[in-house]
């Protein structure tokens, strides 16, 4: 018998609770699999509920729900035998889609039962783990709008989006230490990416890859409101790759220093907010360090 957990998020995308064992039985042949289904109670939950699995012997982990509830949930399996499965319940969902697992229950099912396992790579930010990307600047502005919105919808994030663009003041001034260059920077958006997309299709960095063991790095110039509004177009466009004010890297570390160290400064990580007390920042990769279940 296979014992699989499932850790739920309830409050994911649109908060679909009709996750328990007797759903999932209709799915899965009860001669070969042993269901538990853990729901998580609140932010952090899921990591709790998670090593307990693992103590109690669970043979494969399934996330339910968006970017957050898998950071939870794969952080405990970081360096294990025990694959990752996932079931895309958020509202981006974008470790899900660069990963090509579909939202379909019925089809995400079919890909933990298939067993196939492929290593990813596990990205650090001041050594706690990230599956999808990681940002500061206008990126941690939304999150922070998007929290505070209520609905975790596409709609949420595009107002969240809006009402960043009014607010946001560039005023983190940055150290950044890569690939053996120092730089001084004040950008919109300093962005590591570890995968392809954010979510809803959309990306800054098409061209990563969750296999190749390094960061992708995005630092978006300082912007006006305007040149903000275009960027979207273009990001929507899938034309950003081609804008002059954005740059990209790839690397295997990163470093930044905070000029002013007086104050916190906001990062998201895999779309969850961070007040960050320390004025150093280094981002690190791990290559294939987590097993995931794929298509
Ligand atoms: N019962 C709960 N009540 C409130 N928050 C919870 C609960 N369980 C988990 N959380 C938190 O919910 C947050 C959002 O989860 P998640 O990222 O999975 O969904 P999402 O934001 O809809 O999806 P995505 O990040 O892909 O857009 C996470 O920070 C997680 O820690």
């Amino acid at each position: 018998m296979k014992k699989v957990h499932f850790i739920v998020n309830p409050i994911a995308g649109k908060g679909d609770l009709k996750f328990n064992e007797s759903f999932l039985s209709g799915y899965f042949d009860s001669k070969q699999y042993e269901l538990t289904v853990k729901v998580s109670n609140y932010a952090g939950h899921a990591a709790v509920l998670s090593t307990e699995s693992l103590r109690d012997g669970a043979q494969v982990l399934v996330a339910c729900g968006g970017d957050g509830t898998i950071n939870e949930v794969a952080s405990c399996l970081v360096g294990t035998d025990v694959p990752l499965g996932i079931i895309p319940m958020g509202s981006g969902n974008g470790l899900a889609e660069s990963l090509e697992i579909p939202r379909n229950i019925k089809e995400a099912v079919k890909i933990i039962k298939e067993s196939r396992t492929n290593g990813i790579d596990v990205a650090l930010v001041n050594g706690k783990p990230f599956f999808s990307n990681m940002g500061i600047g206008f990126d941690a502005k939304v999150i922070s709008n998007y929290n505070n919105c209520g609905k975790r919808r596409f709609w949420a994030y595009l107002k969240a989006v809006l009402k960043s663009i009014k607010e946001f003041k560039n005023s983190e001034k940055i150290k950044v230490e890569l690939n053996g260059k120092t730089f001084k920077a004040n950008p919109f958006m300093f962005f590591v990416s570890n995968s392809k997309v954010m979510g809803y299709d959309i990306s800054l960095t098409r061209m990563a890859s969750l296999q190749d063991g390094l960061l992708d790095v995005v630092i978006i110039e300082n912007l006006n409101r305007g040149e903000m509004l275009m960027l979207g177009f273009f990001i929507l466009l899938r034309l950003n790759q081609d804008l002059k004010k954005i740059q990209y890297f790839k690397v295997k570390e990163l470093k930044l220093a905070f000029e002013n160290n007086d104050t916190t400064h906001l990062m998201q990580a895999d779309g969850e907010l961070h007040h960050l007390t320390d004025g150093e920042v280094v981002v690190t990769i791990e290559k294939k360090a987590l097993n995931v279940l794929v298509p």
